[in-house]
């Protein structure tokens, strides 16, 4: 290493500390996305990042998806995904398969990283302690109110309990995004809508949605990097927003309305694009707000 290398780097360091001491203390809500998850150094690169944000006081919470990985195992029992404006459509033999793929082997995956990186992660659904209810959810399309996609709930309550307790115990929780009915059953709750919620309940100082794209973009394939509530409604409108973006987008603004303070959607193909984020001044993607001001 040369002496500017070093002196480079020195420097980013350095620029870390006023973020460490504005955010040690708070908690971080992180959307972890199934195609953000496909390639083992960036696997390996955001276990180290989140272990590193633990160990300088901050709070991580993952919420992860698996979309693709639950895609992998329906196409080999011969079932293909069907989805409704990014929503997936689970019948009884789907839902044991997203449980499996997301209670089981990517939840055990995530939180297997982060324990061999020297973090104390616990992987949990909303089935462990109920602490995630929820109800049948039904979606309005422009042809049709209240069309049936069979087990997607959507969030009744939040018990945040369990989660606060596992942090004030030094744990990193790692969320698979199953939520328990009235009659104990399971549903299969889009991961954005969890981490959402998450982070409002938690009152959470930042929601990062990490995906497989540079952010929102424009009809033109612009970065939208600074976006209010009334831009994202003539987004959705003109369908420029459309398909898995439409549940991250509406969580986003609901958490940004709601009292989380910053909420972005970045792009998890980047290295470290958690480190990025939270401790230097380079965005890497869109910034929702909850007011109507850029
Ligand atoms: N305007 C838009 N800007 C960016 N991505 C969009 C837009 N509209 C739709 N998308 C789609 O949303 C996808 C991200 O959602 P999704 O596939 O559910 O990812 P994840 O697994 O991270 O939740 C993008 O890869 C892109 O195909
Ligand atoms: C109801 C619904 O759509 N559930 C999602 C849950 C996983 C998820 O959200 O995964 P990503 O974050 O990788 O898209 C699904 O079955 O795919």
């Amino acid at each position: 290493m040369d002496k500017i290398e070093a002196g480079q780097k020195a420097a980013i360091l350095a620029e870390a500390l006023p973020y460490i001491r504005q955010f040690s203390g708070s908690t971080i809500v992180i959307k972890y996305g199934g195609n953000a998850m496909t390639d083992p150094a960036l696997k390996e690169g955001f276990a180290k990042d989140v272990v590193l944000l633990k160990l300088v006081g901050i709070h991580p919470v993952v919420v992860h998806g698996g979309g693709p990985q639950i895609n992998d195992l329906l196409n080999k029992v011969g079932k293909e995904g069907v989805f409704v404006q990014g929503m997936r459509v689970t019948d009884s033999e789907t839902m044991d398969i997203v449980e499996m793929v997301l209670g089981g082997h990517v939840n055990k995956e995530i939180t297997s990283l982060l324990n061999q990186h020297g973090g104390r992660a616990v992987g949990i659904t909303g089935r462990d302690s109920h602490f995630i209810k929820a109800k049948k959810m039904f979606i309005n399309t422009p042809e049709r109110n209240g069309v049936d996609i069979g087990q997607v709930g959507q969030v009744e309550s939040i018990d945040t309990g369990l989660i606060r307790g596992m942090v004030e115990h030094g744990y990193i929780p790692v969320v698979a995004p199953i939520g328990v009915g009235r009659q104990g059953e399971a549903f299969n709750i889009n991961a954005d809508v969890v981490a959402g919620k998450l982070a409002e309940e938690l009152r959470a100082e930042k929601l990062i949605m990490m995906t497989n794209i540079s952010g929102v973009l424009d009809k033109e394939g612009n970065l939208l990097t600074n976006l209010t509530p009334a831009r994202i409604d003539e987004l959705i409108a003109d369908g420029t927003l459309h398909g898995g973006m439409l549940p991250k987008i509406s969580s986003a603004v609901d958490a940004a309305i709601n009292g989380v303070k910053a909420t972005h959607i970045i792009d998890g193909r980047v290295p470290h694009a958690l480190l990025l984020e939270i401790f230097t001044n380079q965005g890497v993607g869109s910034m929702i707000l909850g007011g109507d001001e850029p």
